[in-house]
């Protein structure tokens, strides 16, 4: 496997320091289709202006991307209105082979336009060109796999134990789904939910995040090419949380998808009980990554680079707390550190930055405060530490060493650079550490020995485990957590069925 900085040269074809950087307009600029860069809402098949506006910051700099529709209530309720008729329209009017298809010619035109995706993602996420490259493809494959499983949603024939009748039973689309994702993966996020509930007949209403419009508006627009009926995708990008809450309460609205923090999850899901909507939540995690004495320990530095360093740490998979076992910690951190201090924090556009800025201020702030807390508790700093000064929201990779149960980073997601390394002694200290926390998404370790292997694995109460890899996410593995992380799952042959109804037909035999 290359490491970030390989990768990130390789996906832009330069060495370090051998081409200028451009400006976020110069890099607008040289879209090769400007069309996708767009700055309106799209309500009931057309591309609506809005005198009300809000600025998109670029990370990388601190200034304004550019100004993107600001949606109200009334926007919020003439989407879903026109999502709703439109569902019905599309679901009678399509099988699963011709939605299949539709997907896939949506795959295409993504495929197709990875450069300009890529260009604009990066700019208003502030991941680096290499990462929003392998983000385009990665939403890509959502595409491509759900467009496969359109065809796929089998009924059951039942033996029924009622005389002279026939039992069957039917997958049926939900209906309108309201969808809310989060800025850390503009694009993967929207089509990891709205290519399974195209594919099962539905319709969408998309809040994207208000740090990251840019891309679901360009993935819409080449939705609308690819022939998906344009009623059946809505995008109301918005400051005005209160107005988006209308997709937990609106009752034409049967299903919320939200993808984001386990407050903000919380408090949809208990409004989407007020109609008993359906409802998927992938939530914010607190994910172990175990290194015990038997592992590679070349292959868990490389799991924890990716794992814990993606996207800036910001991953609701990312490695939280990495616990090395006593007789190792001192060569693990030795080796983290070392490749930690080969990474390279800048501008998302520099072809040399593998660390792109975080997203925004809070998200340094954030940083800073577990960084300080730890420290006022024993922690010691190995490399990194601070914010990178500039208008940037830069922060340098960190590795801590000493970290303890009772700091800040031991309980809560830090989304962000920071690596603390808290030691265990036995594998039972380590599940138990592992385990304390409420939340239950990812968990990662690293071992040689079988049954330690099976055993790990088994007792780790989270929804997905990395046993000697960093890497778990992809389009045909089930995505999703366990306690406060959320429920429902994502992706995979399970993906589907959250947008689905199960519909039992019971048939009279007439010749009886
Ligand atoms: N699970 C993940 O992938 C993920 C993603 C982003 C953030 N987070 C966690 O959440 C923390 C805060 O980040 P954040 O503020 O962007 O997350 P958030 O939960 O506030 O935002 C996620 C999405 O929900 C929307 N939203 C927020 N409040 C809403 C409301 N009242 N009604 C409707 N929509 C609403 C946001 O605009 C965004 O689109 C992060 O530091 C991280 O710990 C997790
Ligand atoms: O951060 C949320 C999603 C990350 C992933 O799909 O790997």
């Amino acid at each position: 496997m290359s490491t970030l900085t390989e990768q990130s040269q390789q996906m832009n074809g330069v060495q370090n320091g051998t081409r200028n950087i451009p400006s976020h307009q110069e890099a607008l600029s040289e879209l090769k289709n400007p069309s996708l860069l767009i700055h309106d809402a799209f309500i009931d098949g057309q591309w609506s202006k809005k005198g009300n506006t809000f600025d998109v910051l670029d990370p990388s700099t601190s200034t304004v991307l550019g100004k993107v529709a600001n949606c109200d209530l009334a926007d919020f309720q003439r989407a879903i209105d026109s999502a709703y008729t439109a569902q019905q329209e599309y679901f009678a009017a399509t099988t699963a082979t011709t939605r299949g298809s539709l997907l896939r010619k949506w795959f295409d035109l993504i495929i197709a336009n990875t450069d300009d995706l890529a260009t604009i993602l990066c700019l208003e996420n502030g991941k680096t060109y290499a990462e929003a490259r392998g983000e385009i493809v990665y939403a890509a494959s959502f595409v491509s796999w759900f467009a496969e499983e359109a065809t796929r949603a089998y009924g059951l024939t039942i033996p029924s134990s009622i005389p002279h009748t026939t039992l069957l039973t039917v997958k049926e689309p939900i209906g309108v789904c309201g969808i809310i994702t989060p800025w850390n993966f503009p694009a993967a996020m929207i089509t990891r939910k709205i290519a399974p509930a195209l594919a099962a007949g539905c319709a969408v209403v998309i809040k994207p995040p208000s740090e990251t419009p840019f891309t679901s508006l360009a993935l819409t627009k080449l939705a609308v090419e690819a022939g998906l009926p344009p009623k059946t995708i809505q995008v109301c990008p918005t400051k005005d949380r209160q107005a988006a809450t209308e997709l937990a309460t609106n009752p034409l609205v049967r299903k919320i998808s939200f993808t984001g923090s386990t407050n903000v999850g919380k408090m949809l899901a208990k409004l989407a009980a007020g109609t008993l909507k359906k409802v998927s939540l992938e939530l914010g995690g607190n994910a172990p990554f175990i290194v015990f004495d038997d592992a590679d320990l070349d292959l868990a530095v490389e799991g924890a680079m990716f794992c814990k360093f993606r996207c800036s740490g910001q991953t609701c998979v990312c490695a939280n707390r990495l616990m090395v076992q006593k007789g190792v910690a001192k060569e693990f951190t030795r080796k983290l550190v070392e490749k930690v201090s080969q990474l390279k924090t800048g501008p998302s556009l520099d072809p040399s930055t593998t660390q792109g800025p975080l997203v925004n201020r809070a998200g340094v702030e954030k940083v800073k405060a577990h960084i300080e807390d730890a420290i006022s508790k024993g922690a010691k700093i190995e490399v990194g530490g601070d914010a990178v000064p500039g208008k940037g929201f830069l922060f340098a990779p960190t590795v801590l060493s000493s970290a303890t149960s009772d700091m800040i980073v031991a309980n809560e997601e830090t989304f962000g650079p920071l690596a603390p390394i808290f030691e265990f002694d036995t594998e039972a200290d380590a599940v138990h550490l592992a385990n304390k926390t409420e939340f239950g998404l990812a968990g990662y370790f690293f071992s040689r020995d079988m049954g330690r292997c099976m055993r790990v694995a088994q007792k780790l109460q989270v929804g997905m485990v990395g046993v000697n890899t960093g890497k778990i996410s992809a389009a045909e593995a089930p995505f999703g957590g366990v306690k406060e992380s959320g429920y429902g799952r994502e992706g995979s042959s399970y993906g589907l069925e959250e947008y689905q109804v199960l519909k039992s037909v019971t048939f009279g035999n007439q010749n009886k």
